[in-house]
């Protein structure tokens, strides 16, 4: 379970977060909020991306502060934008990359890579440029990358945005049926349909923390 105790974070900017606490047991958990609430800062505080500048945070116990070795290990991230995650040339490369630092037995690497290349019908792409992908292929090669890892919790920052429908919904789907706990930052209203909480930030703080249909109804009305 990842918690937030009196989480505030300041940029050189200002302050961006303020007073967050937060128990987050679900396995579905959506983030809304305006442009510049401070969703993205929230998402990086979760795996210890970002550091907060006052109080806590917590993965299973473990601070990101403190165990930020640990906490990366258990919370993956993935990016909105597939190319600030995809780092080597070749598929995978990339795929290897992560579990070369885990100091994996090289049978273990070709097991994961194999299985997450088959689970997102990637087979094809196994020795193709990474950077020649299309953006959909790509955001699902970035999802890959972090699933390989096998983390207990996946946070996603806007994973949607830069997608067209088709691949859209292929990302729903993925997130839909991952085994992990989803934590999903996103302006994609219809996504957060069958979640289990929905949190909506405005100001740096958490303004209503809901199921879907309440915490939407009450984001569209503060939009208004
Ligand atoms: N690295 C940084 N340094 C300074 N200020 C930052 C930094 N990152 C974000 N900010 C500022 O913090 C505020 C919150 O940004 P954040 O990205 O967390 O918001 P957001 O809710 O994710 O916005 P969006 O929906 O536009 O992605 C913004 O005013 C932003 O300009």
């Amino acid at each position: 379970m990842i918690e937030l105790k009196e989480v505030s974070h300041v940029y050189e900017s200002g302050p961006v977060l303020q007073g967050v606490n937060l128990t987050l047991p679900e396995r579905r958990i959506g983030v809304i909020g305006s442009n510049g609430s401070g969703k993205s800062t929230f998402a990086r505080l979760l795996n210890g991306l970002l550091l907060p500048t006052h109080g806590q945070v917590l993965v299973d116990g473990l601070n990101t502060r403190e165990q930020a070795r640990e906490v990366r290990r258990r919370v993956g991230f993935v990016f909105q934008n597939p190319d600030n995650q995809i780092v080597f040339p070749v598929v995978e490369e990339d795929l290897a990359f992560g579990l070369k630092n885990l100091k994996l037995a090289p049978a273990e690497i070709e097991a994961r890579i194999t299985a997450v290349l088959a689970r997102y019908d990637l087979q094809a792409f196994r020795q193709h440029s990474s950077h020649l992908l299309s953006g959909g292929q790509k955001q699902l090669m970035a999802i890959s990358g972090v699933l390989v890892m096998q983390p207990e919790y996946v946070v996603f920052d806007e994973p949607t945005t830069l997608l067209d429908l088709r691949n859209r919904n292929r990302i729903v789907q993925v997130i839909r049926e991952l085994p992990q706990t989803a934590i999903v930052v996103t302006h994609d209203l219809d996504l957060l349909a069958d979640f289990g909480r929905v949190l909506v930030f405005d100001g740096g703080r958490v303004v209503m923390d809901a199921p879907p249909t309440q915490a939407i109804a009450f984001y569209r009305e503060l939009m208004a």
